[in-house]
């Protein structure tokens, strides 16, 4: 049927079920390996419904840029119904038209522009000298150093500037924020591991009811437990507002203003939407951050040589008689280089998340039906070898045009999806990474004030292990864990204050 309909080639699959038997948890891969085999554009059939994976530049660009309005909807998997409200009210899983216009707007504005993002400045400062000031104590404990979970401690970290920017000091005291920051990352890990799982009720629609691996209802749960928390800080908010103090603005003094004017006249803006657009922010941001930090720091520690070359240029720019802060990003080069060489090897979202064509279409002169579940695997095509020399290797050289294969700096490797698509670790077009501006940000802070901060190593007996392990955003298979010593000038460096 696959040739009189002119799909993409693809794996022939068994009856009613498809390829589904055949399907390797590290999906990202699995679909490379089909690339390899049936072209850069295959189709996969999974129960009922039909995947079509896009795996070279070329494709992606015909994709994301050339039709980019038509493969701009989203086909909603069903664990993800829930935790976006119903799907419809928030910014990931919105169809692009006026709400979703509404939600990407408000929060590429007020909060994820450079300016946005330079108003809160001194938040992210304060953020990042806590979380040097507990390094540090882990570092000097007595009866030696303690090791660290560098993931976790990222996680933390990102988790609590993104909160303090959406909702700032409404959350006050320490404990609180502890608290709540070792909550999120659980829920955060257990939605985006949910979002990652097979599901039957995806591939076949007419069981979803069954709910046959229970992951609507733990969907329904974690959406809950998400739910409170949010109502718990609104509530509070709204209350604050009513009495004395006024809080600085934040991004939800902005979204509750929004929701009092009802929206921009074209869409409706709602507390559903508020709560919705705080559930985008936290699992977006949060998990896709942090892993790549902990992804650069396990590349580096694996190569010393670059690590070296990293330390060179903090301790030229910065020196050790200061901490590191934001404003000396410009300057790190070489350290951004790591960053970008990061997010080629391992992107945080392997295979973006998958759009979906409100009508039928024509790619690479293939039919590609309405309503089908397209892939770009931007991590098979950010391992291209007709693109990149010596893809496997981690070298960020080529990204400052000094590695010798005379394609490095081109302006296309940029984070903002132009170019010929070579490198798109945010995706490209109209649904690009609403976030890109504070990743960058984040994550080359994060990585700068852990290296300039620290020498690391790994605790006796711990082996380094770069394997991945597939989800919606992926992981390393085994969390990075490593002890740090100070080596900045004085220990007064490290203090919070
Ligand atoms: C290293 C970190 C990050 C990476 C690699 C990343 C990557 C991506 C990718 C590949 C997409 C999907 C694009 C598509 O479907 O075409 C996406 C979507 C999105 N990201 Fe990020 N992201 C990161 C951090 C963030 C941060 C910090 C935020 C916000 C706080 C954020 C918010 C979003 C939102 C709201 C969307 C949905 C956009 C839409 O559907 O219109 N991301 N991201």
């Amino acid at each position: 049927r696959r040739g009189k309909k002119n799909l993409p080639p693809g794996p022939a699959g068994f009856p009613l079920v498809g390829s589904l038997p055949s399907l390797d948890p590290e999906l990202h891969a699995y679909f490379a390996r089909l690339a390899a085999r049936y072209g850069p554009i295959f189709s996969i059939r999974l129960g009922s419904k039909l995947g079509v994976v896009v795996s070279s530049p070329a494709l992606a660009r015909e994709v994301l840029r050339d039709q980019d309005l038509l493969f701009s909807g989203r086909d909603v998997p069903d664990a993800a119904r829930s935790i976006s409200y119903g799907g419809g009210q928030n910014i990931v899983w919105n169809p692009v038209g006026p709400k979703w216009r509404l939600l990407r707007r408000a929060c590429v504005r007020e909060m994820l522009s450079p300016a946005g993002m330079d108003a809160v400045r001194g938040l992210r400062s304060r953020e990042f000298r806590a979380t040097l000031a507990h390094l540090h104590r882990q570092a000097v404990a007595e009866g030696g150093a303690v090791p660290v979970d560098v993931g976790a401690q990222m996680f933390l970290t990102v988790m609590n500037v993104i909160t303090g920017t959406l909702w700032g000091g409404t959350i006050g005291a320490e404990e609180e924020r502890a608290a709540v920051g070792k909550e999120f990352r659980h829920l955060v890990a257990e939605i985006t591991e949910m979002l990652g799982a097979p599901n039957v009720s995806d591939f076949f629609p007419a069981l979803a009811r069954f709910d046959l691996q229970g992951i609507r209802g733990k969907s329904d749960e974690l959406k809950e437990r998400f739910n409170q928390m949010f109502a718990r800080i609104i509530e509070k908010r709204v209350s604050k507002q009513d009495g004395e103090a006024t809080p600085a603005p934040d991004f939800l003094e902005y979204m509750l203003k929004l929701e009092k004017e009802g929206g921009d006249g074209k869409a409706e803006f709602t507390m559903t939407n508020v709560k919705a657009l705080l559930m985008d922010m936290v699992v977006g941001g949060t998990e896709t951050t942090s892993n790549t930090v902990e992804w650069a720091m396990a590349e580096l520690m694996r190569q010393p040589r670059l690590l070296g070359k990293v330390r060179e240029e903090l301790d030229a720019v910065v020196g050790r008689d200061a901490v590191v802060e934001e404003a000396h990003l410009p300057r790190l080069r070489y350290l951004h280089a790591v960053i970008k060489e990061t997010l080629r090897l391992h992107p945080a979202l392997p295979l973006m998340v998958p759009h979906c064509n409100s009508a039928d279409a024509t790619v690479a002169g293939y039919l590609v039906p309405a309503g089908a579940r397209v892939f770009v695997n931007v991590w098979a095509i950010m391992r291209d070898p007709a693109v990149w020399k010596d893809p496997a290797e981690f070298i960020p050289e080529r990204f400052l045009g000094d590695d010798g294969d005379g394609g490095g700096s081109r302006s296309s490797w940029d984070f903002n999806g132009g170019g010929e698509l070579e490198y798109l670790p945010f995706g490209s077009g109209r649904r690009i990474c609403a976030g890109i501006a504070m990743a960058d940000r984040m994550s080359s802070y994060s990585l700068a004030m852990l290296l300039q901060a620290f020498d690391w190593e790994l605790p006796p007996g711990h082996r380094l292990d770069l394997a991945e392990r597939f989800g919606i955003v992926m992981k390393k298979a085994t969390p990075l864990v490593a002890v740090p010593t100070p080596r900045l000038s004085s220990p007064h460096l490290y203090s919070a204050a």
